[in-house]
């Protein structure tokens, strides 16, 4: 058995390093996934990725029904409203890989389609980028994608075929047996580097140059082990093979400090806002992650332009 079909939902940052990555597979259908006037836009304008057009398919979620492997790369804030055709689109035998970063996004989605299709995941993208239309990054530096069954047997079919078809094309993947573990890796990696960033506007040389910035990092990180380590996740465990981390310029901004900067919404509620629910659940005091929410929610309002006051014609307010 082997993948003939992989369809992809959301071709945005994530998604077009796995379209540039499996453009050139023969003998599949390649297709992104997209209902209403998206899938019209990406039929008329096709791909951009690092300065090149890709027309892969465009499939409307019906038309990708019982595709052998679906990607989910959504932002966290479009997948509810995606969950219908991704149903739409999952068969019998169609195996989910969301490469979302976050906690829950499995978990979200296996609600929907149910826990056998899914096949856990994450990605690590090198310098990934808008540029005007398109998506830009460095395919050589970019350590890919990461995936793994959380329970024996690890070398499932499955597995197997994944792996079949990333050899085939130009994606560099690693299979573990401690999927879990990674993704709460790299999920300390996010919450840790992206947020304190997102808020002083700082290229992430900022942890190396400012004892204030790395203590506001190492407070979220220490929320974030106690709250892994409470639901039996050891990263440890991982330390050696996905904790040293990936140079990088001093210059990087990471996604979350990439929408601020295009004032879109960020993914807060997948980063602090979990581990803020997760530590409630858990009986664990998230102070941290607390402000860090709440700050990033702030300056979404401020980019949304809720601050936008006028001396002229404002009503007075107090200030105690
Ligand atoms: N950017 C990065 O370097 C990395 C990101 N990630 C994670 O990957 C996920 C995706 O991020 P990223 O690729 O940056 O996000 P982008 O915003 O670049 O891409 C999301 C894409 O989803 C599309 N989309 C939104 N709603 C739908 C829908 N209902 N059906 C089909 N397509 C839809 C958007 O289309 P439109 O533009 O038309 O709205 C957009 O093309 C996030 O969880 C992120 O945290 C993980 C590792 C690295
Ligand atoms: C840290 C990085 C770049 C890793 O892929 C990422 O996940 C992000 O920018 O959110």
């Amino acid at each position: 058995m082997s993948i003939k079909s992989v369809g992809i939902i959301g071709a945005g940052a994530v998604g077009s390093y796995v379209i540039w990555g499996l453009s050139d597979v023969k003998d599949i259908k390649l297709g992104v996934i997209a209902s209403g006037e998206r899938n019209q836009k990406l039929k008329a304008d096709g791909c951009k990725i690092n300065g090149n057009v890709y027309r892969p398919e465009v499939w409307t979620p019906d038309e990708a029904k019982g595709v052998d492997l679906l990607i989910v790369s959504l932002k966290y804030g479009a997948l509810p409203a995606a969950l219908d055709d991704i149903k739409a689109a999952t068969g019998d035998n169609t195996t989910v890989m969301s490469l979302m970063n976050g906690v829950d996004s499995e978990e979200i989605i296996a609600g929907k389609i149910g826990s056998s299709h899914m096949l856990y995941s994450l990605i690590k993208v090198a310098s990934s980028h808008k540029e005007g239309q398109g998506y830009v990054f460095n395919p050589d530096t970019t350590l890919g994608i990461i995936y793994g069954e959380l329970n024996a047997p690890f070398d499932s079919e499955r597995v197997r075929m994944v792996k079949e078809l990333f050899e085939r094309g130009n994606i560099h993947f690693r299979v573990t047996k401690h999927i879990k573990e990674e993704i709460w890796c790299k999920f300390r990696l996010n919450v840790c580097n992206n947020l304190p960033q997102a808020i002083l506007g700082a290229g992430v040389g900022c942890y190396r140059d400012s004892v204030h910035m790395k203590a506001i990092s190492e407070g979220l990180r220490k929320e974030l082990e106690a709250v892994a380590l409470a639901k039996g996740i050891d990263i440890s465990i991982v330390e050696g093979s996905s904790g040293r981390g990936s140079a990088v310029l001093p210059t990087a901004r990471y996604s979350t400090l990439q929408d601020i900067d295009a004032k879109r919404h960020t993914e807060i509620d997948m980063f602090s806002g979990a581990l803020m629910r997760m530590g409630k659940e858990l009986g664990i005091p998230t102070p941290y992650n607390e402000y860090t929410y709440h700050m990033i929610k702030a300056i979404e309002e401020k980019n949304d332009g809720r601050f936008n006051y006028n001396s002229d014609n404002e009503e007075l307010t107090w200030a105690k």
